[in-house]
């Protein structure tokens, strides 16, 4: 999915007006219609109040009110006073039927909020042109000191759908944003959860040929746009069709990172793998993931010795390696001396930052998979805010010509070209230890089948991930969900997304 800016989404509305020979007044019918079917299936007897601002926003408002009003809800319409009104508001001021109530509000008084109503907030949506204050500021803060559950239309009002905005900036505070057909880029960042809230989608048909050819450069990655990307397993391949992987990982009191990663490689396809451990995890590992080859490191508790190359198709180096400065030798070079596919995580990345001397040793297409204090380590500044990290991010992977994940709630993979990809998948209970070794496993994995791209492997793994995470979470509920349970559903997730034989 195309994530649009404001300018693009209002684009794509003109160019949906133009092409299916509508008005904007049907289109904003269409949408409207949308959300309100979104209310009436969620709303048991509650009133509801709706807050309406001046243009296109305030408009889809009004239509909500007159279609919840039809289907017998009780509806109170509050009305921001301003000096001018677009048509479409002005169309569907005049729909509103007479019994609903409506009234203009006077911010200096303004009437208390009745226990138990829901509020929609269709104040301000992409129209929004900078910091709201004077009268729509006081607005704001009285629905949120109302502590109401809050339905925001298209985007809570006050909040930019693509840009950053001044700290203590008055924004409702949504406990649901229902939009339309696409994601804004503002749902994505952890910095403005407070106000988006759990968000949702609601397709409205919009110009898919015009969205397809906008220039972008964010996309939301969702299975459609991967199913079948994966290829299907061919009745003849053996071990050596889906590639030898080796793993550097492990050192005294994190063997489990060894172990989580290493399954993790296995359950997504490998078709060998070899992990490289120091002493003490040998029994440990040689226990837990049977399946993987262990190769033991002279040293007892960090790795000290990279072993030759030549047999890997890609190579993964970081869980739980420490970051000892033989370690760091060993992370050089093998840098210097890799010719396939890398993924580096965890403390290699740690290493990278304290050694900024071999990042320009990094191999091109090496994928990265930094949470983002491991980024901030890595780039060795920190973030004004979750827009400059975006920026960083994509910088880094233009500039280092590597692919690099940013993880989080929508994690995020940034390529060489400056593209970022959101991931979908995943919840709250994979914010548990271990999690990130398991992806770095399942992407080593992908990275050795030589029958995908460095983009598809990054964007399939990333996904699958998240996905085995929902899985698990159906079965352990999030609270209860360990990193194991994540690798117990990668064989799963990943064939859900497997491409069918013949292509069926
Ligand atoms: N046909 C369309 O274009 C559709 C638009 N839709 C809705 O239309 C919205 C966009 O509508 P508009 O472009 O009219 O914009 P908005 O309704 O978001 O806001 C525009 C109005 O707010 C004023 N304004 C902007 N920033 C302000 C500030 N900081 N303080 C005070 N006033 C401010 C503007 O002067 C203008 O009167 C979308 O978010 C969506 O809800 C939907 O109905 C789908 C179809
Ligand atoms: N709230 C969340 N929603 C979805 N995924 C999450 C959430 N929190 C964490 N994750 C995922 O879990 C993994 C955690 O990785 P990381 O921070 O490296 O953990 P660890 O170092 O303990 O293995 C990442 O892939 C991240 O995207
Ligand atoms: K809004």
């Amino acid at each position: 999915m195309h994530i649009l800016t404001a300018a693009q989404t209002r684009a794509a509305d003109q160019a949906t007006i133009q092409a299916e020979r509508i008005t904007s007044t049907d289109l904003m019918e269409r949408a409207a219609m949308a959300l309100s079917e979104w209310l009436l299936d969620r709303l048991a007897r509650q009133a509801v109040h709706i807050f309406c601002g001046p243009g296109n926003n305030g408009g889809d408002g009004l239509v909500i009110a007159r279609h919840l009003h039809h289907a017998g809800h009780a509806v109170h319409v509050w009305l921001l006073p301003a000096n001018a009104y677009s048509s479409d508001f002005t169309a569907n001021r005049q729909r509103l039927p007479a019994d609903v109530p409506c009234a203009e509000l006077d911010v200096q008084r303004l009437p208390p909020l009745p226990a138990g109503a829901v509020l929609v907030d269709a104040l301000f949506g992409t129209g929004l042109t900078r910091v709201l204050t004077d009268d729509a500021a006081t607005l704001v803060h009285y629905i949120n000191q109302a502590h109401l559950p809050v339905v925001a239309v298209d985007i809570p009002s006050g909040l930019f759908a693509d840009a950053p905005q001044p700290a203590d900036s008055p924004v409702v505070a949504a406990r649901f944003t229902v939009s339309f057909e696409l994601p804004k880029l503002a749902f994505l960042l952890p910095q403005n959860a407070q106000w988006v809230g759990e968000w949702h989608l609601l397709p409205i048909s919009l110009d898919k040929k015009f969205i397809h050819n906008l220039p972008v450069d964010n996309y939301f990655v969702e299975a459609a746009f991967l199913r079948g990307r994966l290829p299907y397993r061919g009745k003849f391949s053996h071990k050596g069709t889906f590639g030898h992987a080796l793993l550097l990982a492990g050192s005294k009191g994190k063997i489990g990172a060894a172990v989580l990663a290493s399954r993790a490689c296995l359950h997504a396809g490998v078709g060998l793998l070899t992990t490289r451990v120091p002493a003490v995890g040998y029994d440990i590992l040689q226990t837990s993931a049977p399946e993987a080859m262990t190769l033991v490191d002279p040293a007892q508790d960090h790795i000290t010795e990279l072993p030759d190359l030549k047999p890997y198709a890609a190579v993964g180096i970081g869980p739980g390696l420490g970051q000892d400065d033989v370690s760091c030798k060993v992370l050089r070079q093998l840098l210097q001396e890799a010719t396939v596919p890398l993924v580096l995580d965890a403390d290699a990345l740690n290493l990278l930052g304290t050694h900024r001397d071999i990042l320009d040793l990094l191999p091109p297409d090496t994928l990265l998979t930094p949470h983002p204090k491991e980024f901030e380590r890595l780039i060795g500044e920190p973030a004004r805010d979750d827009y400059h990290r975006l920026e960083q991010f994509r910088g880094f992977a233009q500039q280092r010509r590597c692919y690099c994940v940013l993880k989080g709630a929508y994690t995020a993979l940034a390529t060489p070209e400056g593209v970022l990809y959101f991931n979908s998948t995943g919840n709250p209970g994979m914010a548990t230890g271990g999690s990130g070794d398991v992806l770095t496993g399942l992407l080593l994995a992908l990275r050795a089948d030589k029958r995908l791209s460095a983009l598809d492997a990054a964007l399939l793994g990333l996904y699958a991930h998240g996905r085995a995470g929902d899985l698990a979470a159906l079965e352990t509920g999030q609270a209860g969900l360990v990193a194991g349970d994540i690798v117990r559903f990668i064989g799963p997730a990943l064939h859900e997304l497997t491409a069918p034989v013949l292509g069926l």
